[in-house]
């Protein structure tokens, strides 16, 4: 069962030994998972502590509260509150100065009438722009809204969250600006214009959550006609991370992927570029499926085979990844012993790992694992250090073997917030970038 609400429980525990025992074990059996603990107070009668725990409805939730309260005398529920709209108020994202304005000889420095002579020395020698302004590092993160997560087609101001958290991570993780731009159309040739017309501002383009079959197209001719990298990431950030939770699996179970047989359930965007890079890699035995026709033809377009059932598919294939946005998909009798299941989906997984894993597969992760975060920073940092025009399969396979060489023995990818995996990828993409010029 998904378990996609995310509250944080404030509560009053008196400090006897055992108290907190007792309040997470009634979490747990009231079907709530505990993320992070943060202990707000610890005084010498009572501890207050801020648990966020996710669970599958409100009705779960009020249960779980309730079930606390009486875990045990003196227990106090002090707030339940929704952390993740709070975190949104007032947007997640802010422009801000790297430069102080405190006198008068700054004003002019940095504005009036200082910055004419840069602006002069650009117009002579326009590669200074990257030197001069911030373009050189300004990825823009361009939305039609068409294909936000798996909620469908919700329009690009709905989907102003995600690509606001696309512009943290770029920022946080690899120090890009990211700028979201959003599109109030979905015509590819509108869609290429536009981005043409705006494309100065950027060092790269990063598209984002622009849905199959029209990303196709957008993404080829932006990548033709523009001179600096473009890059679907729903596409290719996700098929990058997928090749390397599946080289990992590959290598924790001794066999080579190459060999494996790997069926791909749902080709739009990111299945379809799942499918190309695992036979860009060598995969021999590539086979998917799709509800759509024209999805099917593109799989076999580029050398795939087809499959005309999810239930084919799970019969005969080792790995198994899933990218279709629909919950609840996979049915645990549909796994066999042994096998990798990638559900990717977000928010909501086509199975749940633990459930998968119960049916007997030998290893399972979803999209909150598996999830093309661990790709694009790196991938853009790297591409914008080196300079390059293009993102390339050779760079993005460097990708994955960098995030293969940043995982942990036993686990299928990095830890999202290990801040070397970025660093690796970025190095990893800039080599390859590099070694091409010369
Ligand atoms: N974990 C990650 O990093 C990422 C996860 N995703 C997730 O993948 C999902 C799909 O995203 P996109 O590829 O961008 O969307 P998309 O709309 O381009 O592709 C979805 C495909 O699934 C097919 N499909 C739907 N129901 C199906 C069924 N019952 N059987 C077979 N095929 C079916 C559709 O026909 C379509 O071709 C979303 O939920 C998204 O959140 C996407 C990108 C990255
Ligand atoms: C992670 C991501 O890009 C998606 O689910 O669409
Ligand atoms: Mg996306």
């Amino acid at each position: 069962m998904a378990r996609d609400l995310l509250r944080n429980i404030i509560v009053e525990i008196p400090s006897i030994p055992g108290n907190f025992a007792k309040v997470a074990t009634v979490i747990g059996e009231l079907g709530g998972e505990i993320g992070d603990i943060k202990t707000i107070k610890m005084g010498t009668m009572s501890t207050v502590r801020d648990i966020s725990v996710t669970c599958s409805s409100k009705v779960v939730l009020e249960q779980i509260v309730e079930g606390m309260k009486n875990a045990g005398e003196g227990i106090d529920i002090l707030a339940v509150s929704d952390d993740v709209m709070h975190a949104h108020e007032g947007g997640k994202i802010h422009m801000t100065s790297r430069v102080d304005v405190r006198s008068l000889a700054d004003l002019r420095r940095v504005y009036t009438p200082g910055v004419a002579n840069v602006c002069l020395e650009i117009e002579k020698n326009p590669d200074k722009a990257r030197y001069f302004t911030s373009i050189g590092n300004s990825v823009a993160i361009v939305t039609d809204g068409s294909a936000i997560l798996g909620l469908g087609n919700i329009g690009p101001v709905a989907g102003m969250p995600v690509m606001e958290g696309k512009a943290v991570l770029f920022d946080q993780f690899v120090g890009i600006s990211g700028v979201p731009i959003l599109l109030n159309t979905s015509d590819p040739d509108e869609v290429v214009e536009t981005v043409k017309h705006i494309h100065q501002s950027f060092g790269a383009i990063l598209l984002e959550d622009i849905g199959s079959p029209h990303c196709f197209e957008i993404e080829e001719r932006l990548k033709k006609e523009l001179q600096i990298p473009v890059m679907h990431d729903d596409q290719h950030g996700t098929a990058v991370v997928t090749l390397a939770a599946a080289l990992n699996a590959c290598r924790a179970a001794g066999v080579d992927l190459k060999n494996a047989v790997v069926g791909q359930i749902g080709l739009g965007a990111a299945g379809l570029a799942i499918s190309r890079m695992m036979m860009e890699y060598g995969v021999k035995e590539m086979w998917g499926t799709d509800r759509q026709e024209e999805a099917t033809n593109r799989l076999r377009e580029y050398g795939g085979t087809v499959l005309n059932s999810v239930e084919e598919i799970m019969e005969k294939c080792d790995i198994v990844i899933a990218t279709t946005g629909v919950e609840g998909l996979i049915k645990p009798e549909m796994v066999r012993e042994g096998q990798v299941i990638l559900a990717l989906s977000n928010p909501n997984p086509e199975i749940q790992p633990k459930e998968a894993l119960k049916a007997g597969a030998a290893y399972a992760a979803d999209g909150r694992l598996v999830n093309n975060v661990l790709g694009f920073p790196g991938i853009f940092r790297g591409v914008l250090n080196a300079g390059a025009s293009a993102i390339t399969y050779p760079m993005m396979i460097a990708a994955a073997e960098a995030i293969v060489s940043s995982t942990k023995q036993g686990d299928l990818v990095p830890h999202p917030l290990d801040p070397s995996v970025h660093q690796m990828v970025a190095h990893a993409v800039e080599r390859v970038a590099l070694s091409n010029h010369s």
